[in-house]
């Protein structure tokens, strides 16, 4: 299989990254091209096999799935560009949340996909949420979904619900590390130990609190009843969260639902 990614940026260099320590060369050919050399440069440099394109179009040309990965600003130009290049049996796979299906599918003659990666795909894991075109039917989606899975839990969502699920999934990695941090800080504050003392616990506290959740079966309610028994320690602190938190998360989802309206513009991703 070959497959092909337009700009290795922050996503793009994590897919190609991801795609190439999780399957031998022999059962991938992965050929990619970025608009500044350098990026791309050094991805080449640790896996050699990653092959350079000097352009989108040669890209798609030499590719059977294609991953657009670049800005939503530059979305649609680059599509443009590439469009008398695709083949019918193409599949075109964008990670742009800005550009819809319908749209993509409208311009587009192959098949087409849209799939939103998130920064733990670095570690392959983690959910790259998807969502196919009318254009792919259960065969295809499978195939598409068995190529996300070596890199991630791949979870179909309708596109109306991306947003809301994109928050959780892509952006909810630094919500949590903002407000890991913010607990770590407090630590070094009240507590006055080291911020590396207070970084790493609060760093394999959540690396164990992810293994309760994912592989142990705990749901969230399971820890809170488990750590915070009557009469101790944790149930007084719950309770100096609970306020400080009702609403906080509403008020989040507010706001990136607010801003993602105006997003998809070249003159927004460059501020
Ligand atoms: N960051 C995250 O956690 C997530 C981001 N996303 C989405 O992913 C998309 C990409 O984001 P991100 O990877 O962070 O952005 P980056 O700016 O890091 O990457 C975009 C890359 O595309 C390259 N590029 C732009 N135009 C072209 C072109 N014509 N030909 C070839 N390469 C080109 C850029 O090259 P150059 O080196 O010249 O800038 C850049 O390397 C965005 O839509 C974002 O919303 C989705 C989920 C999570
Ligand atoms: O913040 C952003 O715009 C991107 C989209 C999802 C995660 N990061």
């Amino acid at each position: 299989m070959r497959i092909g990614f337009i700009g290795t940026g922050s996503m793009g260099g994590m897919l190609v990254r991801a795609f190439s320590q999780s399957t031998p060369p022999s059962e991938l050919q992965v050929v990619a091209c970025n608009r500044s050399p350098e990026k791309l440069a050094q991805i080449t440099s640790r896996f050699p096999h990653v092959e350079t394109a000097a352009s989108p179009e040669e890209t798609v040309s030499r590719s059977d799935i294609v991953f657009l990965c670049v800005k939503p600003g530059d979305a649609k130009g680059v599509i443009q560009q590439v469009l008398p290049y695709i083949r019918e049996n193409h599949y075109f796979i964008s990670i742009n949340s800005a550009v819809m299906l319908e749209e993509m599918e409208a311009i587009l003659p192959c098949r087409v996909s849209k799939i939103i990666p998130s920064i733990t795909q670095v570690g392959l894991s983690g959910v790259t949420l998807v969502m196919h075109g009318s254009r792919m039917h259960t065969e295809e989606r499978r195939f598409i979904e068995g190529w996300l899975e070596r890199i991630s839990k791949p979870i179909v969502v309708e596109e109306s619900d991306l947003r809301v699920c994109s928050d959780l999934s892509s952006c909810g990695p630094a919500f949590l590390a903002v407000m890991l941090r913010e607990f770590a800080m407090a630590a070094v504050r009240q507590g006055g130990i080291p911020r590396d003392l207070a970084d790493s616990l609060v760093k394999e506290m959540t690396m164990g609190v992810g293994k309760l959740l994912t592989e142990e079966g705990f749901e969230f309610e399971d820890i809170i009843r488990r750590v915070a028994v009557p009469g101790g320690i944790t149930a007084e602190g719950i309770k100096v969260l609970h306020p400080s938190l009702h609403g906080v998360f509403d008020q989040l989802l507010v706001t990136t639902r607010s801003k993602s309206k105006h997003h998809g513009t070249a003159e927004h991703d460059h501020k």
